[in-house]
């Protein structure tokens, strides 16, 4: 199971409305990407699946429970890292480890956080506070964190937006092994990315949100096969259709805003 379902969901900051009338369902095992404008709402709704907030109305369901509070069920990685800072950062993950599995020895623990380190490629970091780490490092850490508690669902804000391609690419690559493991037990995955091939080499669906307020646009179906390969991509027509197609969708709300409400007809026309 682990199907996600929203219903006519809005949310405001105080008189602000961020997410209007959203209704959106992933399936159990889905691998969903949220692509939208800066400021469109895609944070805020990944917070309300998280249980960090509550919508203004509206529902959000796990297999049909409401969801009301976090849960260890849903792994989460927000833009800041979230690190404990105090603590080290091998320290953070087997903190992680012990809320998901307690009845694991400490040793158990300790080298399992110390695998899921080395698995993002770091292997010299346990001891070592987040502080002493670069950004990019720090993500990759809380990367871990949420892959080692193994949680059926995975909620994950930009989390390769700070990285070097080809540690994005590594990662990507990961996740996707990850999830693609055990396709009995596939994780569902809400993915926030401002990169549309990212979203098109990931998902199952792209959700595209528009803005003022946040709002579901439209949700496009990826057609290709998996795995799927990074360097045929580009020859794929089904990609680069796909890819345009999304542009054309981001552009369109950013273009309006731009000409001050006046609708464009195409890229083209407004450039
Ligand atoms: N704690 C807050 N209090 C008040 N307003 C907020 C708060 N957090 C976000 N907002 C506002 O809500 C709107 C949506 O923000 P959110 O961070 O969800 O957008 P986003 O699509 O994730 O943006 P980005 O792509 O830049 O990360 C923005 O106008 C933002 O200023």
């Amino acid at each position: 199971m682990h199907e996600i379902a929203l219903h006519n969901v809005t949310f405001s900051y105080g008189s602000q409305t961020v997410l209007e009338d959203i209704n959106f369902t992933a399936y159990a095992g889905e691998f969903v990407c949220l692509l939208g404008p800066s400021g469109c709402g895609k944070s805020t709704l990944l917070r309300l699946l998280a249980g960090l907030g509550h919508p203004t109305s509206g529902r959000l369901t796990l297999d049909g429970s409401p969801i009301t509070g976090p849960g260890l069920d849903r792994g989460v990685v927000f833009q800041d890292y979230s690190l404990f800072p105090w603590m080290t950062t091998g320290q953070n993950v087997v903190l992680a480890l012990n809320q998901a599995f307690p009845g694991k020895s400490k040793v158990e623990q300790a080298d399992t956080a110390q695998a899921y380190l080395e698995m993002v490629g770091l292997n010299d970091v346990f001891h070592k506070l987040p502080g002493a780490l670069s950004g990019g490092m720090r993500q990759r850490a809380a990367i871990a964190r949420v892959f080692a508690i193994n949680s059926p669902v995975l909620l994950m804000d930009e989390p390769f937006g700070a990285l070097d391609a080809i540690t994005r690419a590594r990662l990507q690559d990961l996740l996707l092994q990850l999830w693609q493991h055990n396709s009995q037990e596939r994780k569902t995955v809400f993915f926030v990315t401002h990169d549309v091939e990212e979203a098109i080499l990931l998902a199952n669906r792209v959700v595209v949100m528009g803005l003022n307020p946040g709002s579901v646009r439209g949700v496009f179906e990826v057609d290709i096969p998996r795995p799927r390969q990074r360097q045929d991509l580009y020859s794929n027509p089904a990609f680069t259709r796909l890819r345009d197609q999304l542009i054309r969708e981001l552009n369109a709300d950013v273009l309006q805003e731009l000409e001050g409400g006046r609708t464009v007809q195409s890229a083209g026309e407004a450039i």
